[in-house]
C-alpha cells in the first residue's frame, strides 16, 4: 500500500522541497543501528526502536546525551566518549553508504522540472563528505545543503533551525514556509518540519512506532510511493493517467 495514512486532507500546493538525508535519501540509519548494538552489548544491554526513536535525525552530540542517559550508562560511559568509539566505527561503515529506494528516481525528477531542491541533515561536513562520496553527482543536483554543523543551526531537530536555514538559502529566499515540502524519517524531523510551519511527508523504518506517524501530513512506505501531482508538483513522465 502507498499511503500509509494522510492526516491532512486539504494540502497546500508546494514550490521548493527539502529532503532530509539519513534513513531518507541514504540508506545509513542501520550503520548508526549496528554500532549502538555492539557498543550497549559491551554493558549487557540492548538497543531498541524505542531508543532509536529518540535518537535519530538529531545532532550527534544531542544524540550520545540521550544514548548514555536512557540506557543507564552515563556514570559509566560520558557522551563525547561514546561519540569517540562510535565514530572509530562508523568511519569504516559509511563511505559503503548506499540510497534508498526512490531517492535518484525522485530527486532527478524534481531537478529535471525545475524544482528548486536542497538537504537538510544533522550529520555534520565530515560525515556527510564520507556518506555522500559514492553519490557526488546526484547530491550536486541540490540547490545547496544544510549540515548540523551550520552556524545558523543552533539546536538540532526538532528545532525549526534547519529548515528556516534551508528555505533562506533558495533562490530568492527565504521561501514561504508553507510553500516548501520536507522528506523526513525521524519522530525530531517530522517535528522540526512543522515546528517551521512546513509540510512533511514521513517515509518512516516500519520497525518506528506508529504514534510516531500523527504530526506528519503523509506517512508513505518508501519514495516511490511518492505522488508530485497531490502537492501540486509536475507529474512524473512515466506516471499512469
Ligand atoms: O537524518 P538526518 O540526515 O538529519 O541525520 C541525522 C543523523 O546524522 C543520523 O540520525
Ligand atoms: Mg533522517
Amino acid at each position: 500500500m502507498a499511503t500509509i495514512s494522510a492526516t491532512g486532507s486539504h494540502r497546500e500546493p508546494v514550490t521548493h522541497v527539502i529532503f532530509d538525508m539519513d534513513g531518507l535519501l541514504l540508506d545509513t540509519e542501520k550503520f548508526y543501528t549496528e554500532v549502538q548494538e555492539i557498543i550497549l552489548s559491551r554493558y549487557n544491554k540492548t538497543f531498541d526502536w524505542s531508543l532509536k526513536a529518540k535518537m535519530m535525525g538529531k545532532k550527534a552530540i544531542e544524540s550520545a546525551r540521550i544514548f548514555v542517559e536512557e540506557t543507564g550508562l552515563s556514570d559509566s560511559l560520558s557522551a563525547e566518549d561514546f561519540l569517540v568509539e562510535r565514530e572509530e566505527m562508523l568511519q569504516k561503515l559509511f563511505p559503503s553508504s548506499e540510497l534508498m529506494p526512490g531517492a535518484s528516481r525522485l530527486i532527478r525528477h524534481l531537478h529535471a522540472k525545475g524544482i528548486p531542491i536542497c538537504v537538510a541533515t544533522g550529520s555534520h561536513m565530515r560525515h556527510f563528505v564520507l556518506k555522500t562520496q559514492r553519490h557526488g553527482e546526484l547530491f550536486s543536483l541540490m540547490h545547496h545543503v544544510v549540515k548540523g554543523d551550520d552556524p545558523e543551526v543552533k539546536q538540532g531537530k526538532p528545532s525549526p533551525d534547519i529548515f528556516l536555514a534551508a528555505a533562506k538559502r533558495f533562490e530568492g529566499g527565504p521561501m514561504d514556509s508553507c510553500k516548501c515540502l520536507v522528506f523526513e524519517d525521524a519522530p525530531a524531523g517530522v517535528l522540526a518540519a512543522k515546528n517551521a510551519g512546513m509540510s512533511v511527508v514521513m517515509v518512516p523504518d516500519p520497525r518506528l512506532d506508529i504514534s510516531y506517524h500523527t504530526s506528519a501530513d503523509q506517512v508513505l512506505s518508501s519514495l516511490l510511493d511518492f505522488n508530485p501531482t497531490e502537492w501540486g508538483l509536475p507529474p512524473f513522465d512515466d506516471a499512469k493517467s
